[in-house]
């Protein structure tokens, strides 16, 4: 790579240009072939243009998913022990390059440095993690009748599609490529055409760990570029993250060639807070819910729900928590809260708030643009974190998701109420509880319709946990050792010891 993209030590927000191709295949960065079509990057915290995005057209993804599939040929065929060293190795450059990641993360994405450090050593622990899994993959063996017998392999599926959101760029990279090579495929993955930047390091770093060329490709564009890859013949799976919108529309394409689907998709997950929880917990809990990523996660836990005897506390405690949240430059170490990720998107959220007080919120805290004093951010998308009060259930701001920085508060009086509200929505994606009582606890877990629910925390996601969704936030899973069963597929060899008994 250009020293001028890795020698970021002195880098402040405002200063960085990409110049260097962001497309990787072949175990090399690739040119556009085309600058037509071209799509500005900005740089979320101050507006200004970080890169073009060059968008691949079909013979781009074509080379780039032959070149993933001369590696499935050979990298599926190692050791699993093998694999399992490359990716170590992997895992261990990340960490070493986790400053200079990170930071790049930050200028593309707008989040703050101290939440994309972290991002980055999920995605490591998250490579190590399937890496220890690699050489455990084994089928079964099955006893028959007369001697005969059965056994089962697990084999890798081929070329896997990874289509990105803008949220989490290098993760979402990491979450879905660790699992695929682990179990012997090859993956071309699509990041966001808004965070083009990081998901080619990633490529760069599986090649210096050793893995054969072309395992893991990187192929930039967007919605075009995104049907391209699920309409490829030579693709047998896609693995997307993003709304439900366009989720429908990866299965629908990819269902033509019957591909195998993974579906990670958007919510508005419920956080149920009983008035015998400890409350300073449970405030932070509903902190950690709603404004991690400028309040743009998908297992958010926008729908905060309170027993009405404990509103007032809550309120109070939370509306002084968010108001001192520190909003600006990303880059800084004190910073909390960095900038939404486009000027469209920050538009959209605004319109929610106010959409909100239309419809009857209270505007307890935020919900306006802010402009940050240091005059280089004035052109960012920054605003200031929300809590809405008096919402209703049938309000847009509870039933949509904002995809921002933007709490609901609704008032509950009885656990039986709570639960069918908190479960009367398309989306199951998360959902949390806070309380003292075990029993009540584990009683709503049970009954909540979402595929994760946190109790007395809310959205940490350990790699060896599962994370996916239910109802219309999606199916098959990340993370965790299920995810194995995503990227593989069992052959049963059937084996006869004596003759063949033939009806005919
Ligand atoms: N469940 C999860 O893990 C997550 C869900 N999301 C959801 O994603 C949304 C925001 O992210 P966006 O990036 O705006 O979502 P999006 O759905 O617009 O885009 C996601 C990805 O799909 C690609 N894409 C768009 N149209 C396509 C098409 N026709 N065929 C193939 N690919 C296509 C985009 O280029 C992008 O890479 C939110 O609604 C959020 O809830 C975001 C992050 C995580
Ligand atoms: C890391 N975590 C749990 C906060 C969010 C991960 C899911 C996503 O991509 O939005």
């Amino acid at each position: 790579m250009e020293p001028s993209t890795l020698d970021l030590p002195g880098t402040v927000t405002g200063t960085m240009v990409v110049t260097e191709p962001l497309n990787f295949w072949g175990g090399q960065r690739v040119k556009p072939r085309q600058q037509a079509n071209a799509e500005p990057v900005f740089e979320p915290a101050t507006g200004r243009v970080l890169c073009q995005m060059f968008p691949c057209g079909s013979e781009e993804v074509d080379e780039a998913i032959k070149s993933a599939h001369s590696a499935y040929l050979k990298w599926s065929k190692m050791a699993g022990m093998e694999r399992a060293r490359i990716m170590l190795e992997a895992a261990r450059i990340i960490r070493e390059k986790r400053d200079t990641i990170a930071k790049l993360e930050v200028i593309n994405n707008g989040k703050s440095i101290t939440e994309a450090v972290v991002d980055i050593d999920v995605a490591w622990q998250c490579i190590e993690y399937y890496a220890g899994m690699a050489a455990t993959l084994a089928g079964q063996h099955v006893q028959l009748p007369g001697g005969a017998f059965a056994y089962t392999r697990r084999e890798a599926l081929g070329v896997c599609v990874g289509i990105g959101a803008f949220n989490y760029p290098f993760q979402i990279a990491a979450w879905k490529s660790a699992p695929a090579l682990a179990c012997g495929n090859a993956m071309v993955f699509k990041p966001s055409p808004m965070t083009p930047v990081t998901a080619v390091l990633l490529a760069e770093i599986y090649k210096e760990a050793g893995v054969p060329e072309g395992l893991f490709c990187v192929v930039q564009g967007g919605a075009d570029t995104g049907s391209l890859l699920c309409h490829h013949p030579g693709v047998a799976k896609v693995s997307f993250t993003g709304s439900v919108p366009t989720g429908k529309k990866v299965m629908e394409m990819s269902a033509k060639s019957v591909k195998h689907v993974t579906l990670e998709l958007g919510g508005k997950s419920p956080l149920l807070i009983f008035k015998d929880c400890e409350l300073e917990n449970a405030v932070k809990g509903a902190l950690m819910a709603n404004f991690l990523t400028q309040g743009q996660v998908c297992c958010n836990g926008t729908r905060v729900y309170v027993q009405r005897e404990i509103m007032p506390q809550f309120l109070e405690e939370v509306v002084k928590r968010t108001k001192v949240i520190p909003v600006g430059d990303p880059l800084l170490d004190d910073t909390r809260m960095g900038a939404l990720i486009s000027k469209p998107q920050l538009d959209k959220v605004l319109a929610y708030v106010n959409q909100a007080k239309k419809e009857g919120a209270r505007v307890l805290c935020g919900g306006d643009p802010f402009v940050p004093s240091d005059p280089k951010l004035k052109g960012g998308y920054f605003m200031s974190p929300c809590v809405l009060d008096n919402c209703r259930d049938e309000m847009t701001c509870v039933k949509e998701e904002i995809f921002g920085p933007v709490m609901s508060v609704l008032p509950f009086d009885t656990e039986e109420e709570v639960i069918k509200r908190a479960n009367n929505s398309p989306f199951g994606l998360a959902s949390g509880v806070f309380t003292r009582d075990i029993s009540r606890a584990h009683r709503v877990a049970e009954n909540l319709q979402a595929g994760t629910c946190f109790i007395n925390n809310y959205n940490i996601s350990p790699v060896e946990v599962p994370f996916g969704g239910y109802k219309m936030s999606g199916f098959g899973r990340e993370n965790g050792q299920v995810t194995i069963e995503y990227y593989s597929q069992l052959k049963t060899v059937v084996v006869e010891m004596g003759d063949v008994d033939s009806l005919f």
